[in-house]
């Protein structure tokens, strides 16, 4: 028996997905989110904890309502879409939060991507507070790749610096495959996400090694420190910071949103939702080799197994979402009090 296993868990309750939604869109939906947008986000985030992305699940909306509170963010925006050019779709989100705004952008991206062969949909003036899958996986699953980024607060030094700058940006991909689900990655390119050093500093725990620096750019395993005036370093030294900076430059550079180090929210206590921009570039693959680009998907993740390989990405979330589906979504029996007091609250 380990040490871990007598660790007892906190006691959990099972609800399934459409009740989770329920609860997150009634709770958002008294903080200010116009109807719209309450349902985009509590779908957003309860996917999230239905597969069990812990640091971007329900743990988010206390954020999500203080954000709302402080004014940063609009909770009734309606997205602006502008159809620019033949393969290139932009949206203004005033202000908004992103989901919504890919939603108000998608079927003119999707035709696009599908006569052109590839488009794109540059998004600004938006706030992504969640995981990046739930955003590329729904092309897959209609036979089209899809590549998304966004970026986020600074946070990350980049590789060779002495000072925070970069966000944590995610790049998240996804594919079509023969059989099964799509293949999907959604990656921060920070060593770990911001989330997940909020959760090691709740918890108590310590972070391993080469992880963030402290306020004196020293390295530290204490995730306060890092939060408390440090801050992370990227994923795989100069790499990952090289993706990062890409992540910056489409992100606002390319969409005439924020660099994560650009915008001020300190006039907005409470405020936790980076104000930046979102990058989507939809393929048609069918336009490429042909139409078999879903069973040349297959081979290869046939090939990976083949060498020995028993997770790829995406595969964890998938588990998990089967767990959830037969049981129903484990939450802890205190944070589903907190949910249902504010969805009680006027
Ligand atoms: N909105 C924002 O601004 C930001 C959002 N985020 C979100 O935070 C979330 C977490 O990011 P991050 O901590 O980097 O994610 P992880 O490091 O946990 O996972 C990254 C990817 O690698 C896969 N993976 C992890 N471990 C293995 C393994 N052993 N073998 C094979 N594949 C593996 C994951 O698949 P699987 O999912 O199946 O485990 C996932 O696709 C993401 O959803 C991201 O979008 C992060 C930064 C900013
Ligand atoms: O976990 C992270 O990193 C972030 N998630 C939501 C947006 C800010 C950064």
């Amino acid at each position: 028996m380990s040490a871990s296993s007598l660790v007892a868990e906190p006691p959990r309750e099972y609800l399934y997905l459409p009740a989770l939604v329920e609860l997150l869109e009634t709770i958002l939906l008294r903080h200010g989110c116009s109807a719209e947008v309450a349902r985009s986000l509590a779908q957003n985030c309860a996917q999230a904890e239905r597969d069990g992305a812990q640091s971007h699940g329900v743990f988010r909306i206390p954020g999500y309502l203080s954000t709302l509170d402080s004014g940063w963010v609009d909770g009734k925006a309606v997205p602006v879409v502008e159809d620019v050019a033949p393969a290139f779709v932009r949206v203004d989100a005033a202000n908004g939060f992103a989901q919504p705004a890919l939603a108000a952008g998608r079927e003119l991206l999707v035709r696009k991507a599908r006569h052109a062969g590839i488009a794109l949909l540059a998004i600004r003036n938006s706030h992504h507070f969640a995981a990046l899958w739930p955003d590329v996986e729904p092309f897959a699953e209609e036979g089209l790749v899809a590549l998304s980024v966004v970026n986020s607060m600074t946070c990350v030094v980049p590789h060779g610096a002495d000072r925070p700058l970069f966000g944590t940006n995610p790049i998240a991909f996804a594919a079509p495959q023969a059989q099964g689900h799509p293949i999907v990655f959604d990656l921060a390119t920070s060593t770990i996400a911001h989330g997940d050093v909020q959760i090691a500093a709740a918890k108590g725990e310590r972070l391993p090694p080469g992880i963030g620096v402290d306020s004196l750019g020293q390295p530290t395993q204490d995730p306060r420190a890092i939060l408390e005036g440090g801050a992370l370093l990227p994923f795989g030294g100069h790499k990952g910071s090289a993706l990062s900076m890409m992540v910056e430059l489409l992100c606002a550079g390319l969409t005439g949103g924020n660099f994560s180090f650009e915008f001020d929210w300190s006039r907005h206590p409470g405020a936790k939702t980076p104000r930046t921009g979102q990058l989507l570039i939809v393929i048609d693959p069918g336009k490429g080799a042909g139409q078999g680009f879903a069973e040349r998907s297959q081979e290869l993740v046939r090939q990976m197994h083949a060498v020995g390989l028993k997770r790829l990405p995406g595969d964890r979330r998938h588990w998990q979402r089967e767990r959830s589906g037969e049981k129903g979504i484990a939450i802890a029996c205190q944070q589903l009090e907190q949910l249902r007091e504010l969805a009680r609250k006027q």
